[in-house]
Order: C-alpha cells, then sequence, then structure tokens
C-alpha cells in the first residue's frame, strides 16, 4: 500500500517545505489542482527534478482535452495524471492512450460517481486505476463508507486509490478494503508537526 500526500492550497515554496519535511514516509507526491491551476505546470517540472525518485502524480481533474492536457502533465514530469470518471469515455480513452505510449499511467477520479456499472465501463475503456473520493465540498455532507468500497469490489486487474478527508482516526476503517494508494492531503499538510503524522500514517499502512 502506498502513501500518496496531496498538496492542495498551498504556496509555492510551501509545497517543498512540505515534501522535504515528508519525504521518507511518502510514495507519491500529488501537486493539487488547485496549485496547478494556481502556478502551471512548472511545479510539476520543478519538484520532479527536486524528487525524482518519488512517483509524481499530477492532480489535473481533467474533463475534455484529453491528449493534450495528459501531454502537459506528462511532458512537465509526472507519472500519473487523473481524469475524471464522469468526463466523456472519448476523453478517458484518450488520456489513457497519450499514458500509455509514455509508459506512464492515469488515475480516474471517481468523484460523484456511485454506480457500479459506470465503473464496469471505465474499466473495459481502459482504466486501471481508480481512485475512491470525496471531494472537500462532499465533505461537509459525509465521508467515505463502505459503499464506496462495494463500487470497486472484485474488479480484475485494476489498482483502487483512496482520497477526501483521511486521516489517523479514519483510516483503520479503510484499510481493510486494501486499496494500493491512500490520498492524504490536510491531515499531512495541516499538521502541526507534518513529519510526524506522516510517518504515523505511512506506519499504519504497512
Ligand atoms: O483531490 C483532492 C481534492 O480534490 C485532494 O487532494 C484529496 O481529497 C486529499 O486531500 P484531503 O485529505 O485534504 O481531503
Amino acid at each position: 500500500m502506498k502513501l500518496q500526500v496531496a498538496l492542495d492550497r498551498l504556496p509555492w515554496d510551501d509545497c517543498f517545505t512540505v515534501i522535504e519535511s515528508v519525504k521518507d514516509s511518502v510514495d507519491f507526491i500529488e501537486i493539487g489542482t488547485g496549485v496547478i491551476k494556481e502556478f502551471g505546470v512548472g511545479i510539476i517540472k520543478e519538484m520532479k527534478q527536486a524528487y525524482p525518485e518519488k512517483t509524481l502524480v499530477a492532480d489535473m481533474k481533467i474533463c475534455d482535452a484529453g491528449k493534450h492536457e495528459t501531454a502537459l502533465a506528462l511532458d512537465a514530469g509526472a507519472d500519473i495524471t487523473t481524469v475524471m470518471g464522469f468526463a466523456p469515455l472519448q476523453t478517458i480513452k484518450d488520456c489513457i492512450e497519450v499514458a500509455n505510449q509514455a509508459d506512464k499511467q492515469i488515475m480516474v477520479d471517481l468523484l460523484g460517481i456511485r454506480n457500479r456499472e459506470k465503473i464496469e465501463e471505465l474499466v473495459e475503456s481502459g482504466a486501471d486505476l481508480l481512485s475512491l473520493h470525496i471531494g472537500k465540498d462532499e465533505q461537509k455532507s459525509g465521508g467515505l463508507d463502505a459503499e464506496h468500497f462495494r463500487l470497486v469490489e472484485g474488479l480484475n486487474d485494476v489498482q483502487t486509490a483512496v482520497a477526501g478527508g483521511i486521516n489517523q482516526d479514519s483510516l483503520p476503517a479503510f484499510l481493510e478494503h486494501r486499496p494500493d494508494v491512500i490520498i492524504v492531503g490536510s491531515a499531512i499538510t495541516k499538521a502541526k508537526n507534518r513529519k510526524e503524522a506522516a510517518k504515523t500514517i505511512k506506519g499504519m499502512i504497512k
């Protein structure tokens, strides 16, 4: 199980300060959507140069122009970029095609998707890394639960990630579902002691 730290709503320099303090505990570094919107793909490039050994995830949340936007992220140094599961299937297929050609990967963000048939359609279209995600705004009215995990149960050759307000208290309930990637943002980036928070969470997922 891998730990992905999400860098959201942070100034440029803080993104690097955070990673410097948590790098020993995290496997994947995610440049959050808002950070990419604020600073552009230049921050993806600089992060990859600073931490080439880490898997870099660009949370582009693509929903159109799949080929172009995937190439933007991957050419800048991302190993994985995200496309929204509710995007047109053609967009998702285009993202996967570009990533496959570059021997990189697409993470399909299932934000808002609660339908098993839709997920099976995504898998048939080539999706092999799915992210169960409760967004910041949705978190106000509830978090991830067993129902979400049932959506991806028993799928063949598919890796799963889980994201959305995960912290040290909520994590144990997710671990029993054995996702491949645990995505944690605020519980690390907003912690008083980020290094300790990341170390504790990494220790829990081993
Ligand atoms: O994709 C995201 C927001 O769209 C976040 O990166 C993800 O939800 C993790 O952050 P947090 O743990 O703070 O919810």
